[in-house]
């Protein structure tokens, strides 16, 4: 089986992306969580740019790593200096790392137009600057910065500076499509093309590298073609972090080499880390994760169509293009106005219900769930909502308390802050509990009152719930302010998170509605012994 080394360069170019920061810690903790997963190369920065880069190579040079070499990445050394002289090459030789990345210029429009030198002192350059790292023991990466367009426009002069990288001694040449513009026919071409140059002028084997970014929507692709072509190292970042449009997304790149074209890259049990590793770089980036990037998103197995859903449940690999366990994912299931009776069986089986048994009518549930749909309620983002409203469609409800009557107040004094009053009255197993309390808001209000009477009778139970978000949107704008609202609350305990949904022309109620569900979710978990969240169950 062929092999392909991955070289993750997250931590370098990954942080050239918009809005992605990492401390030197953070970059140590990413670092161990790619050699966990089994990437050949990291690329930790560049430390003659930057102080935090710098410490990161001294945290790294005192890390045992069970797979990955550390990369420290610099650019060739200045026009009219030696590499001697040269700060940048002499800070990557001080960082310790055992690999030497060195970006140089192979565009002559870069060289005359953004250097200002002439063409054969480039060579010199690359030449030089890949010796002196080599000469010094390390492993050294030429990575030859905007190949392709340099390429297309003086081939000639292209192949020059991979000659240059080549005679310095560089054991792998890496051609960057520095501005994502290049198209796969494009890449292939020229990767074979530049095989053919590499291995006309030495014997060594030096490995081809691609590194694209994903400015036309095209780096992955771009970085398979170029491994049909030959290339044999793929550089990408995590979720596809990058300058500008990003790089080319290494949670694409390495299911699709290892399983749908038959390239070894990393072990099996490894592969199925991806999501986690995803998810984990997302965090520490502080960056939404995207729900549906390919292979490792949330979405990416997530299945909302009716005729799709009764498909998977006769055969997954009719919707799915690979199973989702082998990259860590799950396949889910949404209930929505585009369910079937397909949809409702998944789900009732996922949530752990005995419908099959007690021979329910799946239609008329369906039907239930479609009306509540068109009158502006989303099962498919409020599990929480769902779980009851099947316990209730299959007389399987069981309810902790029921509403006899709220009162809200809301005061406005003159150059005062509004302030929110709530009375509430419900039973709770045949006992009338009356309370009231003040709130920041009318839904505060609300809320502190409920908890207030459901604490006499179920103590410190809630005292864990928090509501971590709370979402109103209007359902048809063309009716103003009398206009339907649906509002949509998410809760988490210690452990779990739930959604729960409520619909009405009266935005109060309607987050009475969501409140009361969350509540009652909590509840029913806990008085049904059964601490288990929607979120947790169909993990
Ligand atoms: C394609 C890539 O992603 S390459 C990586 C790009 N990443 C980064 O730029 C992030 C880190 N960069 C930095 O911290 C800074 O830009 C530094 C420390 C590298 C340089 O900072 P400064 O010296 O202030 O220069 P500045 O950022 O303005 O860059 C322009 C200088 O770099 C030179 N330069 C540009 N490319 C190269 C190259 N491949 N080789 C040598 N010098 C280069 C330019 O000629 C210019 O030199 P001059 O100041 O003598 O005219
Ligand atoms: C080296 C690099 O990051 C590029 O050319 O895009």
């Amino acid at each position: 089986m062929k092999s392909i080394r991955l070289y993750d360069t997250t931590l370098r170019d990954g942080t050239q992306g918009e809005k992605i920061s990492f401390t030197a810690q953070d970059k140590l903790k990413v670092a161990r969580k790619l050699d966990d997963m089994g990437i050949h190369y990291i690329e930790g920065g560049w430390p003659g740019a930057s102080a935090k880069d710098f410490d990161f190579f001294q945290l790294a040079a005192k890390e045992t790593f069970q797979h990955a070499r550390i990369a420290a990445f610099c650019a060739t050394h200045k026009h009219g200096s030696t590499p001697e002289d040269d700060r940048q090459l002499n800070v990557v030789l001080e960082s310790g790392a055992p690999v030497g990345t060195i970006v140089g210029k192979t565009w002559d429009l870069h060289v005359t137009k953004i250097l200002g030198i002439p063409l054969e002192a480039n060579l010199e350059m690359i030449e030089n600057s890949v010796a002196y790292l080599k000469k010094n023991g390390l492993e050294v990466h030429y990575d030859a910065e905007h190949f392709f367009d340099g390429y297309k426009e003086n081939p000639e002069y292209a192949a020059r500076t991979i000659r240059a990288a080549v005679a310095g001694g560089a054991d792998a040449i890496c051609l960057c499509d520095t501005n994502g513009g290049a198209l796969p026919h494009e890449i292939e071409e020229i990767t074979t093309a530049i095989r053919e140059v590499i291995d006309s002028c030495t014997d060594r084997p030096i490995h081809i590298g691609i590194h694209t970014h994903n400015d036309s929507n095209l780096a992955v692709a771009n970085s398979i073609v170029a491994v049909r072509a030959g290339a044999t190292i793929v550089q990408g970042t995590i979720n596809g972090y990058g300058e500008r449009c990003g790089n080319a997304d290494l949670t694409s790149i390495i299911p699709i080499l290892q399983l749908k074209m038959g390239y070894a890259c990393i072990s099996e049990e490894n592969l199925a880390k991806l999501q986690k590793v995803s998810l984990y770089v997302s965090e520490t980036a502080n960056m939404t994760p995207v729900n549906s990037r390919p292979f490792v998103g949330k979405s990416a197995f997530t299945h909302k169509g009716g005729l799709h859903v009764d498909a998977i449940m006769k055969e997954p690999r009719s919707y799915e293009h690979i199973t989702p366990e082998l990259v860590g994912n799950r396949r889910r299931v949404l209930i929505s106005d585009m369910a079937g009776k397909g949809n409702i069986r998944y789900k009732a089986r996922e949530l752990g219900f005995p419908v099959d048994e007690n021979g329910y009518d799946y239609a008329e549930i369906v039907n239930t769930v479609k009306r509540l749909e068109q009158e502006g309620y989303q099962y498919d983002v409020a599990d929480g909502s769902l779980r009851i409203l099947m316990e209730k469609l299959t007389d399987q409800f069981q309810p902790c308390f029921e509403l006899e009557s709220f009162r809200v107040t809301v005061e406005k004094e003159k150059d005062r802050p509004c302030r929110s009053h709530a009375m509430i009255k419900i039973n709770v197993e045949g006992i009338e509990e009356i309370t009231a309390a003040e709130g920041h808001g009318p839904v505060s209000a609300l809320d502190n009152s409920l908890r207030k009477a459901l604490n006499n009778v179920y103590r410190n139970v809630l005292d864990p719930v928090h509501l971590v978000d709370f979402k109103v949107r209007v359902l048809d704008g063309r009716d103003g302010t009398g206009a339907k609202v649906r509002v949509l609350i998410e809760s988490r305990d210690e452990e779990t998170i739930w959604s729960t949904i409520g619909v009405s022309e009266d935005i109060i109620e309607a987050s009475w509605q969501a409140l009361a569900d969350s509540f009652q979710y909590k509840l029913a978990r806990i008085t049904n012994g059964n601490n288990q969240s929607v979120q947790e169950q169909g993990k």
